[in-house]
């Protein structure tokens, strides 16, 4: 039962999403249409009526046109090719309720008596349409509104001075204008409310966006930092576990990074760290991740390679290193490196595979640094 009806409103509204909302508006206009063609025709039934079914007629089978057609332009989706070609928003807001004024502004023509209160209809159809209008299409709206209405109220009046007296067309057409005065200047501040929120919708994207990489990398060099690629460390074993490919992991760590700090102060060797990560970056493969695991250590992951294939590839980083000495920091200053290398093997093994890594890492200190161990 439930997904029966679901799929009358899927019929009815289309698929979920902004054209539905379109599609929605449209049937509401549609509603309208009828409920005003329906009060001409009761109003127009019977003998002494209230209105001139002859007169009313056209105006009522226009506006059933124009809400059958507005709902038959949104269920086809024709409205995004019109609103491309008519350089407008997909509501066709605009175009619509121009149509809507002028149908209103006919039913006013020939209602006699009952004109009145046609003057409110006038009101709601700009109404509606503000809040989807920018403030200057807004304006216009309430302009064309009131123009349309003085030219059929003037039209009237020369037509037919005794019915229709012009000092009292005047008193219609300035209260008209005092409320569409009124509600323009609400929807202009409905509209500095919309762009103000849309305003902090975005500031709050932008900082969530900042705080997520403020979170994940490191500010000194850009990389990854060790959270970020704790998390990668999950995924990546979780992954290739499935895939059943090899992943292999080194720990790199600067050679006598402290001399460097000594020697040349703590910012020459913040440039080092940055120049360092900007090298080992520049040789990397696409797949593979470089982090700043802590101070000058590296945590290189190297996903679908092999113990053996992985000191090649670190080999290959130490002579990228070589090639660039860092002259911008000391002429000649040449940066070495010593790692530790090896397979992870899942992720139960992350924290084991770590710990292999730093002890090859050690071995490689200890036998004279600039070198890679296998873990
Ligand atoms: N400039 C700078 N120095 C850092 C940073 N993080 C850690 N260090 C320094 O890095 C140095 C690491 O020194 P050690 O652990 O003794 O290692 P090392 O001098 O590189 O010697 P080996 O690793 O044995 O070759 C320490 O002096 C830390 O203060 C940083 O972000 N910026």
């Amino acid at each position: 039962m439930n997904s029966l009806s679901n799929r009358a409103v899927e019929q009815l509204l289309g698929a979920p999403g902004p054209q539905r909302w379109r599609i929605t508006q449209s049937l509401i206009g549609l509603t309208g249409y009828l409920a005003l063609a329906l009060l001409l025709w009761l109003g127009s039934a019977g003998e002494g009526a209230l209105l001139d079914r002859a007169r009313v007629q056209p105006p009522a089978l226009a506006m059933l046109l124009a809400g059958l057609s507005g709902y038959a332009l949104m269920r086809s989706g024709r409205n995004r090719a019109l609103a491309a070609v008519w350089g407008c928003e997909p509501s066709l807001t605009l175009p619509q309720s121009l149509i809507g004024l002028m149908l209103v502004t006919w039913v006013y023509a020939v209602t006699g008596a009952a004109r009145g209160a046609v003057l409110a209809l006038l009101v709601v159809v700009v109404m509606f349409s503000m809040f989807a209008l920018g403030r200057r299409q807004a304006v216009l709206l309430a302009a064309v509104a009131l123009l349309l209405l003085a030219a059929v109220m003037h039209a009237m009046t020369l037509a037919d001075p005794f019915r229709y007296r012009a000092d009292v067309e005047a008193v219609h057409l300035a209260l008209t204008a005092l409320v569409l005065t009124g509600v323009t200047l609400l929807s202009m501040r409905l509209a500095r409310l919309r762009q103000r929120l849309r305003d902090q919708r975005t500031a709050l994207a932008r900082a969530l966006e900042q705080l997520s990489e403020i979170a994940t990398r490191d500010d000194l060099t850009g990389l990854p930092n060790r959270r970020a690629m704790g998390e990668l460390l999950l995924t990546e074993t979780a992954r290739h576990a499935r895939l059943k490919a090899p992943l292999s992991l080194a720990l790199l760590d600067i050679d006598h990074f402290k001399q460097i700090n000594d020697r040349l102060g703590h910012a020459a060797g913040d440039e080092v760290l940055r120049g360092f990560a900007r090298r080992l970056e520049a040789e990397l493969r696409g797949a593979d991740v470089l982090a700043r695991w802590g101070g000058e250590e590296f945590l290189l992951l190297l996903p679908g390679t092999d113990a053996a294939q992985a000191l090649q590839a670190v080999e290959r980083l130490r002579e990228g290193l070589r090639l660039q000495p860092f002259d911008g920091i000391e002429p000649g200053m040449q940066v070495s490196f010593s790692a530790g290398v090896g397979l992870c093997l899942g992720q139960g093994d992350i924290d084991s595979a770590i710990e292999r890594a730093d002890r090859a890492l050690y071995r490689a200190k200890a036998a004279g640094r600039d070198r890679s161990e296998p873990a």
